[in-house]
């Protein structure tokens, strides 16, 4: 389904309820079938965390997790470390292109059998679950933080806990710290100093319900939203003030787009307080790296140039971001350079109309260009890839003032 997009209205006003986050949701999901007395509150209706469950349900077999990064790393530690499992886990064809080495070799030397089905270093993979000894690894933290959290999910559960030892300049250090805070508040102790994560074995915890906090990451296209309109009053639930998410820094980053941020009970409240802004944003996302799309879109829209560093794990995730964004950004007009790890965004005089943006299976290619209607019309294509994260996304648009049309 292609999408062509305008929006009239330079006024925003709306109140929504965001699905919660993926991320919370799919460390949960884990916990909860190791740990059988959890309950979880507002989890998340993303097609990750679907299949996630779907495959916990299923419990062995062939299982399919898509596009869904998380789930294919949780998953791949859960099994290994389930005796008397057999699986296959396999996925998109972009997920059979996206690594998963480093957690194989941490789980192969923890004593796990697992092999590669088709290239090595990369899924399908043929899991035997069995019971796992080894209780300290070592692990390279700089490519992805999802094989850190993988570990730490299973840690508890085994014999004698885990000691992870970190090599290397750890990226996407909120994630981890969202892994420990979700282990702490189930009951499981654990700690991270320094370059060493260490998880106590747990064999039983206290019956818990815990509740997921509203996805951050989906509220970023509201916060471009309200950058881009003349005034705007977004109102976005169930969030919190203190946020294990790190995309919960869009209220800081925000604030230089003159989008203030106000928390009321369990709500925020995006508002534009003044058309003031910089010429140009500098900002080091390696510990947020999901909203690298939404600003540089932010910033095309409003004419801004922008520097953005620390994105070194663009290139591994849906599609590779860096270069997707450079691509579409220039159809509209702007000039963008990339390194590995960074983008240099500078506009153009004006922004070109009716652009077809490709979207690359990448969620986050159609969500956060998709603010741009309000400056010039533009069609998204394969607008349903919203559903890997946020399946109410276009829905909740239109209560916004943009007008969707399906086309050709
Ligand atoms: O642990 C998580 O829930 C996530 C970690 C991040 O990945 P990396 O650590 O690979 O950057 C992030 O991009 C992803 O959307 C979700
Ligand atoms: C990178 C993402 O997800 P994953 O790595 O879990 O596929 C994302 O949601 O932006």
């Amino acid at each position: 389904m292609n999408l062509s997009l305008t929006h009239q209205n330079p006024e925003v006003k709306a109140d929504l309820k965001i699905t919660g986050s993926k991320s919370e949701s799919n460390r949960l999901l884990i916990l909860q079938a190791l740990y059988p007395g959890i309950e979880i509150e507002n989890l998340s209706n993303s097609d990750d965390t679907v299949v996630l469950k779907k495959a916990l349900e299923k419990g062995g077999g062939l299982i399919d997790i898509h596009h869904a990064g998380t789930a294919m790393r949780f998953l791949t530690a859960y099994f290994a470390a389930k005796e008397n499992c057999e699986v296959e886990i396999t996925g998109s064809k972009r997920m059979k292109e996206r690594p998963i080495r480093l957690l194989v070799d941490a789980l192969q030397r923890m004593g796990a059998d697992i092999e590669y089905k088709n290239e090595v270093g990369f899924p399908p993979l043929l899991i035997k679950g069995k019971k796992l000894h080894v209780d300290s690894v070592r692990l390279k933290a700089n490519v992805s933080s999802q094989y850190i959290s993988a570990l730490m999910l299973i840690g508890a559960s085994l014999p004698n806990g885990l000691e992870i030892i970190l090599e290397g300049q750890v990226t996407s250090t909120p994630y981890i710290l969202m892994s420990l805070e979700i282990l702490q508040h189930a009951g499981i102790r654990g700690e991270f100093k320094d370059d060493r994560i260490y998880i106590q074995p747990t064999k039983e915890i206290e019956p818990t319900r815990i509740a997921v906090e509203s996805d951050w990451s989906s509220a970023s296209y509201f916060y471009s939203i309200a950058a881009i309109a003349q005034s705007a009053e977004i109102r976005l639930s169930n969030y919190r003030k203190t946020s294990r998410q790190g995309d919960s820094c869009l209220a800081r980053i925000y604030r230089s787009f003159g989008v203030e941020t106000e928390f009321h009970g369990n709500s925020i409240l995006l508002k534009k307080v003044s058309s003031k802004r910089p010429k140009c944003i500098h900002e080091d996302l390696r510990n947020s790296p999901d909203i690298a799309q939404t600003i540089a879109v932010t910033c095309l829209a409003l004419g801004m140039e922008c520097k953005l560093d620390g994105l070194h794990t663009l290139k591994i995730k849906e599609t590779d971001r860096l270069q997707a964004l450079k691509t579409e950004i220039e159809k509209l007009g702007g000039k963008v350079k990339i390194t590995l790890d960074s983008l240099h965004l500078v506009p153009g005089n004006s922004l070109n109309k009716d652009v077809l943006i490709q979207t690359y299976n990448d969620h986050r290619m159609a969500m956060a260009f998709a603010p741009m209607a309000m400056k010039t019309p533009i069609k998204v294509e394969d607008a349903g890839v919203v559903s890997k994260s946020y399946p109410d996304f276009w829905k909740d648009l239109k209560n916004l003032g943009f007008q969707a049309q399906e086309i050709i």
